[in-house]
């Protein structure tokens, strides 16, 4: 499902922690009415820490601040600092806590990453609160302002007030939260639209790709940490570098979290690069961000390109639609495949057996998990 398009937005792209990360506290320490946060990943450390530190002075100034954790991915919040959050006044609710009554509802995870200040401005990327994101993995944020925010709220309060969401914060507390659209002064605003998946039943951000990868005319350039892509969308890469267009996938190196994800996805590497797409590996660190460009078309958020999103999680990017926001990611993609090995063909061609053979062990793990259902 996705929003309406909408014009008249700001957007600043945010790369790396260095930059989000200030940016964000800053604007949670400024808030007056209200902070909503949603995130996949919370563990307790250092950001964590300095996180609920965050919110439970914006309480006491005052401000209204709802915490939504997906169930799982809050497993290593420590209950200490789940008991600092509910004494200093934060209202939490968990996505789908993990039960034994349907196994396969457990899947369905809450990987959205956004937060929300006073109605008025929001984050994205692919951020969570632990602390890998504070200098160990390579992230990419959004800062969004202008009329598409109150979208991003109304997908907040729609799964708060939910009856997959439990915890010690009312469902109510969402009713009657104010909006604020704030407007710059002479620019001319950016047109963006907020779209949102839920596993199998809604696919938008997945027909969205699709879509620009079957029509973009210059270049289609993908960032994703988990690359292990549908035939579908394997199909249409093949097909969109073979007519002509700049077809790069930016992936993690060796530094990675899920070494058997990246294997599962390395076995597609052969037929694509025959096809034309040129493959980089970023070598500095592991890069976690989920960023795509089309032409001038960019999507960013928590969308992986693996089954978990596709399949299961609940997901949410930013589209946005713009030739100065899509000259700035071009030269973050720029940057970052100056920073990344790029595959070539002969030697993939030539690659050691063993190599082979994890690729086809984690690539059938990923073909049984598939079908889970
Ligand atoms: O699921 P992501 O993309 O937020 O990444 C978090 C990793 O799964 C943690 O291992």
């Amino acid at each position: 499902m996705h929003g309406m398009w909408r014009d008249g937005n700001h957007f600043e792209l945010l790369p790396e922690a260095a930059l989000f990360l200030p940016t964000m506290f800053e604007a949670v320490d400024q808030a007056r009415h209200s902070v909503l946060i949603e995130l996949y990943l919370m563990e307790s450390g250092r950001l964590a820490t300095a996180l609920i530190e965050a919110l439970v002075r914006a309480v006491e100034r005052g401000v209204s601040v709802l915490l939504l954790l997906d169930g799982y991915g809050a497993m290593g919040l420590a209950t200490v600092d789940r008991q600092r959050l509910e004494e200093g006044g934060v209202a939490l609710r968990f996505f789908n806590p993990l039960g034994v009554q349907s196994l396969v509802r457990n899947l369905t995870r809450d990987h959205r990453k956004l937060v929300v200040v006073d109605g008025a401005e929001a984050f994205t990327g692919g951020f969570g609160a632990v602390d890998e994101f504070l200098d160990a993995w390579y992230e990419v944020a959004v800062r969004i302002e202008g009329p598409v925010v109150a979208d991003w709220v109304r997908l907040f309060c729609r799964l708060w007030d939910s009856p997959m969401s439990r915890g010690p914060g009312r469902a109510s507390l969402v009713r009657g939260l104010e909006l604020a659209a704030r407007q710059r002064e002479g620019y001319r605003g950016m047109r963006g639209r907020v779209v949102w998946g839920q596993g199998y039943r809604y696919q938008a951000i997945r027909h969205s790709l699709h879509h620009r990868v079957s029509t973009a005319t210059e270049r289609l350039w993908i960032c994703t940490p988990y690359f292990v892509p549908t035939f579908t969308l394997r199909r249409r890469l093949a097909r969109a570098a073979r007519r002509g267009v700049d077809v790069r996938l930016l992936l993690p190196g060796e530094v990675h979290d899920h070494p058997g994800v990246r294997y599962a996805g390395q076995r597609f590497y052969g037929r694509l690069l025959r096809a034309g797409v040129r493959i980089f590996e970023f070598q500095p660190t592991f890069i976690h961000a989920k960023f795509s460009l089309a032409d001038d078309w960019v999507s960013l958020g928590s969308c992986n390109f693996d089954h978990w999103s596709l399949q299961w999680n609940l997901e949410a990017n930013q589209e946005v639609d713009d030739p100065r926001f899509a000259a700035e990611v071009a030269g973050l993609f720029e940057r970052n495949f100056a920073s990344s090995r790029e595959i070539d063909p002969e030697t993939w061609s030539r690659r050691p057996r063993m190599q082979r053979f994890r690729e086809w062990l984690y690539g059938t793990l990923d073909a049984w998990l598939t079908r889970l259902r």
